[in-house]
């Protein structure tokens, strides 16, 4: 029988390659974003074993009422992807409160809620499960300009070592992964206000993170989704609580 994954944050960029991966190694996938439009389209794309379901990660109620709705779709759930994030450029001085909250309520908050919602219905379903959460190679070693970014993925570990702990005996495993600098939406904008900031161009604002890559090469969303792919089946049984770094050789831990 096929497994079943929840992704979220699937609508574009690395979530949708991480999508496309799994439902081409067998799962049935859930889109989950909060993108209703792009998250239809992407599930229309990837077929019929794919369904889209709308929720805000930060939200909890919604997250809870989004996976039951999954397991009423498919009847299981063995593997959540907590990918969905957003990465606003935050110089120290221009932080207010709002953004704060923001940041920590979709980032962190959201894979909380996710591993929170997960590991109810694995006991509910009686069996363990995968949950991997998407970290950065900005949650490894802190990064210039990102201070909220950066810094709630070094709680994404956090959470991941604990809940790794926590939830061993349930044979539930949770792990991250870390990528780099890679071709999406959200590494353009990124690069785009950092070059702004220094009244320079795009180019400018996104070589200031590509300039360290040892391999000399961007990302592509699906370098990612191998990571993925490999945590999300058998071969990664006996992994829990790491984070694995897939970033062409920016950080070395
Ligand atoms: N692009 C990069 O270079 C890197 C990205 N990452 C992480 O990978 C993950 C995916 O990043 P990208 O694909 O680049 O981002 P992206 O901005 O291109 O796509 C993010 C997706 O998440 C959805 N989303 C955002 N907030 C949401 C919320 N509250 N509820 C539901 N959906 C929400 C968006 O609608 C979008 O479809 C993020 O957690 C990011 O921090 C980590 C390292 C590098
Ligand atoms: C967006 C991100 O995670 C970076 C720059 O590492």
């Amino acid at each position: 029988m096929s497994k079943v994954a929840i992704v979220t944050g699937a609508a574009q960029g690395i979530g949708l390659a991480i999508a496309k991966r799994l439902y081409a190694d067998g799962f049935k996938v859930a889109v989950l974003d909060y993108n209703e439009a792009v998250a239809q389209k992407a599930a229309t794309e990837l077929g019929e074993d794919a369904f889209a379901i709308t929720a805000d990660v930060s939200n909890r109620e919604q997250i809870i009422t989004a996976f039951d709705a999954v397991v009423d779709q498919f009847g299981d759930l063995d593997v959540v992807v907590n990918n969905a994030g957003i990465a606003p450029t935050t110089p120290i001085d221009t932080i207010t409160p709002e953004l704060f909250h923001k940041v920590y309520d979709i980032n962190v908050g959201g894979v909380l809620w996710g591993t929170q919602a997960a590991t109810a219905i694995f006991r509910k379903l009686g069996h363990g499960g995968k949950i991997i959460n998407a970290t950065s190679q900005a949650g490894i070693v802190g990064n210039p300009n990102l201070m909220l970014y950066s810094s709630s993925k070094f709680a994404v570990r956090g959470m991941t070592q604990i809940a790794a702990r926590d939830l061993a005996e349930e044979e539930i495993t949770v792990n991250a992964f870390a990528p780099g600098i890679v071709k999406t939406p959200m590494m353009m904008d990124i690069a785009h206000q950092v070059g702004k900031n220094a009244g320079k161009d795009d180019a400018w604002g996104l070589n200031t993170f590509a300039k360290d890559i040892a391999m000399k090469r961007l990302s592509e969303p699906e370098d990612v989704a191998n990571v993925v792919a490999f945590l999300a089946g058998p071969d990664s049984n006996y992994i829990t609580g790491q984070t694995i770094i897939v970033d062409g050789g920016i950080q070395f831990h």
